[in-house]
């Protein structure tokens, strides 16, 4: 599987921002694409993405990225062999050793890196997720879905200060009862929000923009939303939050503009338990800050047995910063994000410490998105058993929702983690008994 041609183009992502994709061509012809996706709310150690265009473009361009990879990559790449993804992710490394990968550019190389790992599983004549689960020693199976129902943060003109609102449907029977439930629970919550006026539209993960008057009427609106379409809360259908909240601390002060009001870490912490007494939450991703490591660690103290503590922006796919995190008790799982890390390899390497750790892994999408299913796959053929893409009305999310029911029909219904043993160890009838 030796490498022959590997070529770059610009293309355009959900947000209407340029973006790179890499077709990587083997001897013998079998081609594989790989589309670098695009945050928003971004972690601080996150691998960056390489921009350029001054005011033209918004700054977005992306034509030193698309020269890392013609210029730099695929002379170093062309006559090697494709299907030893870590030596290939290795070069990539060796190319660019710089932390943030600001040289050659994280967007440059995580393309390289999907279209290789494509490329391969094309030329072995096996679906993506059968060659990750080969390569990797996994346990294939359908993820639990994470899906936004609003939208807001970076997402949506920071119009409430949280981020993602989302639902769970962690007791249903197959991953269609999973998507039929939470559209009738989409659906319903923009109903609600019409009937109030507060319509605003779609946010960039696909849940609605919400005009909330403050960021707790966006949790009650939810809930209310699961019992109009005739779900329990609590009970089958749970909540979910990315609270994303680096982007809102300033010089450690958490400051909620929807709410004009400045909250120290100890009233943050307090603020997000009245939420998690009130309702139905089983997850929270970046509580905190990821500039807050002591109250990560005091939030996972309070909460950790309860609740799904996951680091995005905190642990941003780095397998040192997911032992760390262990070593203090902060978080109990990690996002992980292929372009925040900047190679398939350094991303299997932080599923494999979050294993290790005994953290969960939700794998996700970025809110500027494509028509690229790679983390559906990666998803599936790792068995992490959550994703998180986004929602209805947005087809760079469905694609990757649709593409789990046609993994789904390859692997079978009964490889859904629903209903599974990782369920009863977060959401018992204990847990939710307490909160319906
Ligand atoms: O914070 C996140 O988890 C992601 C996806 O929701 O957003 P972004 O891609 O903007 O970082
Ligand atoms: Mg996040």
């Amino acid at each position: 599987m030796i490498i022959e041609a590997i070529r770059s183009r610009r293309i355009w992502d959900s947000r209407g921002n340029p973006t790179v994709e890499v077709d990587v061509t083997l001897e013998g012809g079998h081609v594989g694409h790989g589309i670098a996706p695009a945050g928003a709310s971004r972690g601080t150690r996150e691998a960056m993405d390489l921009r350029d265009g001054g005011p033209a473009l918004r700054g977005m361009g992306v034509g030193r990225a698309l020269a890392s990879v013609d210029d730099v990559v695929a002379p170093a790449l062309i006559g090697r062999d494709a299907s030893d993804q870590a030596a290939v992710d290795a070069v990539l490394l060796s190319l660019d050793p710089s932390p943030l990968k600001d040289s050659l550019g994280g967007n440059a190389t995580v393309a390289v890196s999907m279209a290789v790992l494509h490329a391969v599983a094309t030329a072995a004549g096996k679906p993506l997720w059968l060659h990750i689960s080969d390569t990797y020693g996994a346990a294939p199976s359908i993820p639990l879905p994470e899906v936004q129902i609003f939208g807001g943060g970076a997402h949506a003109g920071r119009r409430v200060d949280i981020q993602d609102f989302m639902i769970m449907v962690p007791g249903a029977g197959s991953f269609d009862e999973v998507l039929e439930i939470t559209n009738e629970v989409y659906f319903a919550a923009g109903d609600i929000m019409k009937r109030k006026g507060k319509l605003a539209g779609v946010a960039d993960e696909g849940g609605w923009w919400p005009a909330f008057d403050n960021n707790e009427e966006a949790l009650e609106t939810l809930t209310n939303a699961i019992n109009a379409a005739g779900e329990t809360p609590g009970k089958n259908v749970v909540i979910s939050l990315d609270v994303a909240a680096s982007e809102f601390c300033v010089d450690g002060r958490y400051r909620l503009a929807l709410e004009d009001r400045e909250l120290d870490t100890g009233e943050m912490i307090d603020l997000l338990g009245r939420w998690i007494d009130a309702y139905p939450i089983v997850s929270i991703e970046d509580p905190l800050s990821e500039a807050d490591p002591s109250g990560m660690a005091e939030f996972t103290r309070r909460f950790g047995k309860k609740l799904q503590i996951i680091g995005d922006d905190y642990l941003v796919t780095n397998a040192s910063l997911v032992r760390e995190a262990a070593s203090q008790g902060a978080c109990n799982a990690v996002l992980i994000k292929v372009n925040q890390a900047g190679t398939i390899s350094e991303a299997i390497d932080t599923f494999r410490a979050a294993t290790e750790t005994g953290y969960r892994c939700v794998v996700s999408a970025r809110s500027g998105e494509t028509e690229d299913v790679t983390i559906s796959h990666l998803a599936a053929g790792l068995g992490t058993g959550q994703l998180k893409v986004g929602s209805f009305t947005r087809s760079e999310r469905m694609a990757k929702w649709n593409e789990c029911l046609r993994i789904q029909d390859e692997l079978g219904a009964k490889a859904f983690v629903g209903g599974s043993p990782l369920s009863a160890t977060w959401w018992g009838d204990q847990n939710m008994g307490e909160k319906s």
